[in-house]
């Protein structure tokens, strides 16, 4: 009888344990339901992001709420800088995203020693406890407190694209113990993503910009003109246009060759760009002549910024790679938007105004070139 009691006491005890430890898991069970929903969302969310900043604005978003991170950062491999030129030209704004950085190499990542022909495998994750002196690079802006970090290695087809980098103020949060899968599937979505968006806003850039100079080309002046219109009209400020055309380029490309014409072309953009403010915009309109948009520019001032071109030019000769040098001018019309053009259909003000800077280019090469005229 007493057995009996002792081991019915014991049943109950050892029910009890199970159904405190059942629902222990139901409870984890559900925690983890919730924690895989957010991440499907997240999932969903990045796959959608359409462009670069887009992407990288529901990273640094989004991950640290459902993934209960103190800090998230992204460093990219951009060998060229190309991507940067890309991004620049496409107008994202980097000061938006403290948390991106780009590096020049897979190997300046700290996955792969920098020297070694033996490595073979892909990298791994790398967990464990925070340490300035070797994170210094991935959390340049650390939060006050952060404990330990996850550096989740971006892989596209088994090339290291960069590096997701994860931050907690708890210790325990990341340990070289811990299983990789979870952040290794995370980074493996980030990956595709970033790769995907890279490759449209390169696609983008190409269809925009002239290959020879990488300044814009026609299509995308044209269309920016119609757009700074409206905006102008909304907004009420001036927007003023530049025809400018190098003086006797065929004697160029005949005394010094295509190669040598090529050059000097890539340098009159540069030396053009250099004289313009950022939210002015440059396209090349084939050939040897060039268009620039002068946003919030009336005909004075963008008949000063002309006179500075056409200076620099003037003033400082080409350097060819072949060791010649060359002394060119340039000839350039200036025209501006009048008010009383409000009331007419934007695109054929937008004509109107490039054809007027035409027009006021062709006198100055009657008058003798190397010359400004403002269309009046
Ligand atoms: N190197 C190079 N030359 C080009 C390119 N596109 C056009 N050209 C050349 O640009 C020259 C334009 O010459 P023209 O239109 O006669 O004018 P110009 O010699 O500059 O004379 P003015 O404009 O009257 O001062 C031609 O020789 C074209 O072959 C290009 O992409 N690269």
């Amino acid at each position: 009888m007493h057995e009996l009691g002792t081991t019915s006491g014991d049943l109950a005890a050892e029910n009890e344990s199970l159904r405190a430890r059942m629902a222990y898991l139901m409870e984890q069970a559900e925690r983890n339901h919730e924690i895989m929903r957010r991440h499907q969302a997240f999932d969903l969310e990045i796959v959608a992001a359409d462009n670069f900043s887009n992407l990288v604005s529901t990273i640094f978003r989004s991950l640290p709420t459902i993934s209960d991170l103190d800090i998230v950062t992204l460093s990219l491999v951009d060998e060229e800088a190309d991507i940067q030129t890309v991004m620049n030209v496409l107008g994202v704004d980097f000061a938006e995203f403290p948390q991106l950085h780009f590096v020049a190499s897979e190997a300046s990542l700290g996955f792969v020693p920098a020297r070694s022909p033996a490595f073979t495998g892909p990298p791994k994750p790398t967990l464990g406890p925070y340490s300035p002196a070797l994170h210094q690079q991935m959390f340049p802006n650390p939060p006050a407190g952060l404990q330990s970090i996850a550096l989740v290695p971006l892989l596209r087809n088994r090339r290291l694209i960069g590096s997701l980098n994860l931050g907690s103020l708890d210790p325990a949060r990341f340990t070289p113990s811990m299983g990789t899968d979870f952040v290794e599937h995370m980074g493996s979505i980030i990956a595709i993503c970033l790769e995907n968006v890279i490759s449209n806003e390169m696609l983008k850039y190409i269809g925009l910009t002239d290959s020879l100079t990488g300044v814009y080309n026609r299509r995308y002046i044209d269309r920016r003109l119609i757009e700074e219109i409206a905006r102008a009209r909304r907004q009420a400020y001036r927007i003023s246009c530049m025809y400018i055309d190098i003086d006797h380029f065929k004697q160029v490309n005949d005394t010094y060759g295509h190669q040598g014409g090529d050059e000097v072309l890539r340098e009159v953009a540069t030396r053009i760009k250099t004289e313009l403010r950022v939210s002015d915009a440059l396209g090349r309109f084939g050939g040897e002549e060039f268009v620039v948009l002068l946003i919030d520019a009336d005909l004075d001032s963008a008949t000063t910024v002309a006179q500075r071109i056409r200076a620099n030019i003037a003033g400082t000769p080409f350097h060819l790679s072949s060791g010649t040098t060359v002394s060119l001018s340039v000839s350039i019309g200036v025209a501006t938007l009048d008010d009383f053009e409000r009331d007419h259909a934007m695109e054929g003000v937008a004509h109107q105004l490039v054809a007027h800077a035409d027009t006021a280019l062709y006198q100055a090469k009657a008058e003798g070139r190397n010359r400004v005229v403002s269309f009046d």
